[in-house]
């Protein structure tokens, strides 16, 4: 081991705090990526916090960055080397890492400690098991907000041997709003008449404002800085109004089969019209539509029916509507007692639902007379739970800049929460596991009825039995019998939910099912969110040796959530409210599940010095949000797709598996851009950048880590050949063409683009180092000196004339 500088790096005193004495490079020097170990590092970084609410428990936990899998064998020799006991502290380097967001109903708490448990997030994450064998848990304390931080902290205590340290509900709420808003890009958007659009927030510009936090129950907040707010309102009619008078009145089992009746309901055989008053005519003198609703439910006063005789799909859409606008109206109300212009809307409620955004974001604009903007966040749910986590003593986040988080769309990750089933966890060696996954999704999403899942003997390849299921049933086909006896140990087998079960023999590192079966299960999912689904379940178990066993038990475990309507509702003008056009239009899986992603932490990541506006520099220059972009960027992409795939196939050595693995790359893929096609902003703001990362995140989920590995090989070996005739040729100039020569060369290198048909038809004409002479010596360049500096002078805030 060789000691590494003594020299502090500096970073402002609240981001992660590194303790880089005696740094160390572990290994070989030579090594690309060596280790650098950092002993004295504390690993304070906490790692979980939650939100318990009245209806949803929200998690937040923080997963270190850990690209390859990592030897337990190693972690081992390394931690034996440093002489580092099983009491101590984790000691390597923490550089960054992924904030999940996980949620749980409150009413299945244990589910909730099933997956804390099993993801060891109590005591600080999935391998904490290695360094914190034998030690107790006694003293650990997970910070959780919510009235379920006070009724549920005796059973976080027994069940998982841990303290609640309760953090105040309000505090939690204006902490996580103010990081999501100043720290992360496009989280803020408002929802008018069905149309998305993302807004940039100034952070230097973003108090006061106004909070609604539509929970069970309605929260309002004025909100005047970090910690400096005012809860100024609230209202009992909330989330759980609609939740729990809705079940009450349509007999529905959840909350989202609640919302997806809505969307094939018709509020006005319940709701009382203006026009049913007026005789069908507007009351235009103070502004009312005939399709106004003037009451909502009114129509039952005289209608003489029973419950029974009203439809629960127009019940549910009357009853969302009343509680939507109620919501907005008051919250504007609240607005004017203030002053304030913003309002921003979170909690669950909200669940990214269509519908529910434009009716409080028409009553906002209705009452302020366009003077007042709701506004929506993207992580709505979780700013209790992300407060709380942000009221470690050292999280390290609350100084992040915009650019330090990134949010990404891994396929692997578990996202959402939910029911964990199967017997008790073994270990990675385990010949067999079971994966078992609620099928109401399949169901809904019109998938076949039979032949759902094949069971795969995986050391033989061959079919040894096939799970059949229908909607309240499961079959088992068997060809052989063996083993089936773990059907035993599943909770809500034979249920009245239909699970599918997956069984797989023989170990995870051989692949998931023969070409055949995983193209003709894909070619039965109707939607593409549904093709999503299936292809992060067989990346799961299809490429289990590099998954964690316990990752992929969580994956299957988690439960997915109803689809709630994805098309815009339609709504009339003034006051009036008509039925959403999406009935029964594509449906969607839970928001949370597709629509907030991981966040990636990279605190390395600095802005460029010489930008003279960093914040409204903004680096995704081609927006495609235009409907033309994305369909030439689709195609490009589309078109460019087989070629990288060869590329990222030979890059892994061309085996079988790196084909396979090319193929279930491409079909992922396909499907995230068929997805993005149908919706663009479903994963936030969408830039041609943020499409470029997706591919590149897509490429890493399948363990393709570098596509053009072996082609850069081939151009830096062709490159320093002639590196040393460059470098003569460059200081035979003088200063000023030299300087210039070089930033041409810069540039024309990094014009070469494999996405561009252009730069790889000249590539298979020579090498890169033929175009990059060629572009210096016969390419008219827009960047003659002139036009050079003005661009450099404007990027940057630099006079050229001081560099040269
Ligand atoms: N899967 C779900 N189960 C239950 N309620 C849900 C779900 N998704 C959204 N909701 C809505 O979200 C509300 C809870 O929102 P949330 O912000 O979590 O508040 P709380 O902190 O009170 O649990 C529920 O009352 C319901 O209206
Ligand atoms: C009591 C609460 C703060 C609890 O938060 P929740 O679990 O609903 O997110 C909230 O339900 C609320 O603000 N209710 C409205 C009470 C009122 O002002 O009438």
């Amino acid at each position: 081991m060789a000691p590494i500088g003594g020299n502090p790096i500096h970073r402002s005193s609240s981001r992660p705090q590194l303790d880089v004495s005696g740094a160390a490079i572990q290994g070989n020097f030579e090594e690309r990526d060596p280790t650098i170990l950092l002993p004295n590092q504390s690993d304070d970084i906490s790692h979980l916090a939650l939100d318990i609410g009245g209806s949803l428990i929200k998690l937040v936990y923080f997963s270190r960055h850990e690209d390859r899998p990592v030897n337990d064998r190693i972690k081992k020799t390394i931690k034996e080397r440093l002489g580092i006991s099983n009491g101590n502290r984790r000691s390597y380097p923490v550089l960054g890492g992924r904030l999940h967001f996980v949620k749980f109903e409150t009413n299945k708490i244990n589910q909730c400690l099933d997956f804390i448990s099993s993801k060891q997030l109590h005591c600080g994450g999935m391998d904490a098991h290695l360094w914190h064998s034998g030690v107790s848990n006694e003293n650990a304390v997970i910070k959780a907000t919510g009235g379920g931080a006070y009724k549920y902290a005796d059973l976080f205590k027994e069940r998982l041997g841990v303290s609640i340290e309760k953090e105040d509900e309000m505090n939690c709420l204006v902490a996580g709003a103010n990081f999501l808003l100043k720290a992360i890009r496009h989280e803020a958007f408002t929802h008018m008449e069905g149309h998305k659009a993302f807004v940039q927030i100034d952070q230097n510009d973003l108090f006061p404002y106004l909070l609604v936090n539509v929970g069970s129950g309605v929260s309002i907040i004025k909100v005047d800085g970090d910690g400096k707010f005012e809860r100024v309102s609230g209202t009992n009619v909330g989330g759980g109004t609609y939740w729990g008078l809705g079940k009450l009145l349509t007999k529905c089992n959840s909350f989202d089969e609640l919302l997806e009746l809505s969307q094939r309901g018709d509020n006005r055989t319940i709701d009382m019209l203006v026009g049913d008053i007026y005789g069908g005519m507007d009351y235009s003198k103070i502004g009312l539509s005939a399709s106004t609703i003037a009451s909502s439910f009114g129509k039952a006063i005289s209608d003489n029916k029973d419950l029974e005789d009203y439809r629960p799909e127009d019940i549910s859409l009357s009853l969302l509507r009343m509680i939507s606008y109620n919501i907005g109206q008051i919250s504007y109300l609240n607005a004017l007692r203030f002053g304030l212009k913003r309002i921003f809307f979170g909690g669950f409620f909200i669940r990214g639902h269509a519908y529910t955004m434009d009716t409080i974001s028409f009553a906002v604009q209705f009452w302020s007379k366009g003077t007042s903007q709701a506004m929506f966040l993207r992580h709505e749910g979780f700013l209790g739970a992300l407060g709380a986590f942000m009221s470690y003593e050292k999280h390290g986040l609350d100084d992040l800049m915009v650019h330090q988080l990134v949010e990404r769309f891994p396929m692997g990750a578990p996202y959402i929460g939910g029911n964990v089933h199967g017997p008790p966890l073994g270990d990675l060696n385990e010949k067999a596991s079971v994966c078992c996954m609620k099928s109401d999704l399949l169901i809904r999403n019109g998938l076949p009825a039979s032949a759902m899942f094949f069971v795969i003997d995986l050391s033989s390849l061959s079919v040894t039995g096939c799970l059949v299921f229908l909607d309240v049933s499961l079959w088992l086909v068997t060809w052989k019998t063996t083993n089936f006896s773990l059907f035993r140990n599943l909770d809500g087998f034979g249920s009245k939910h239909a699970y599918g079960i997956f069984f797989l023999f023989s170990s995870f590192s051989t692949v998931f099912l023969q070409q055949y079966y995983f193209l003709f299960f894909l070619e039965q999912m109707k939607t593409w969110d549904l093709k999503l689904m299936f292809m992060v379940y067989c990346t799961c178990v299809g490429f289990g040796g590099y998954i964690s066993w316990m990752e992929k038990f969580i994956l299957k475990g988690t439960e997915i959530t109803a689809p709630v309507p994805m098309a815009p509702p339609g709504t009339t003008g003034l006051g009036g409210f008509e039925v959403p056009s999406s009935r029964g239009g594509i449906l969607r899986p839970d928001a949370s599940k597709l629509n907030v992603g991981v966040l990636h932490l990279v605190p390395t990541l600095e802005v460029f010095p010489l930008l003279a506006d960093p914040k409204m520099y903004e680096p995704n220059t081609i927006d495609l949000s235009n409907p033309g972009e994305l369909e030439y960027w689709f195609t490009v992409l589309s078109g460019h797709l087989p070629d990288l795939v060869d590329k990222a196939v030979a890059s892994e050595g061309g085996t079988d598996d790196a084909k396979r693995r090319g193929d279930a790359f491409a079909r992922a893929f396909s499907a995230h851009l068929a997805r993005l096609m149908e919706e663009p902003a479903a994963y936030g703001k969408l830039g041609l950048a943020n499409l470029l990362e997706l591919r590149e995140e897509c490429l890493r989920e399948f363990h393709f880590f570098d596509a053009y590995r072996s082609i850069k090989q081939r151009e830096n070996e062709a490159s320093l050949a002639v590196l040393p005739d460059l470098l003569m040729e460059i200081d035979s100039m003088d200063e000023e063409t030299r300087l210039l020569k070089l930033v041409e060369g810069v540039l024309a290198a990094n014009i070469f683009d494999w996405g561009s048909r252009a730069c790889v038809d000249l590539y298979h004409k020579g090498t890169i180092i033929e175009i990059y002479r060629m572009s210096r010596n016969k390419m008219q360049r827009p960047w003659q000196a002139s036009i050079m500096k003005t661009f450099l002078q404007k990027l940057l805030k630099i006079d050229i004339e001081d560099i040269q």
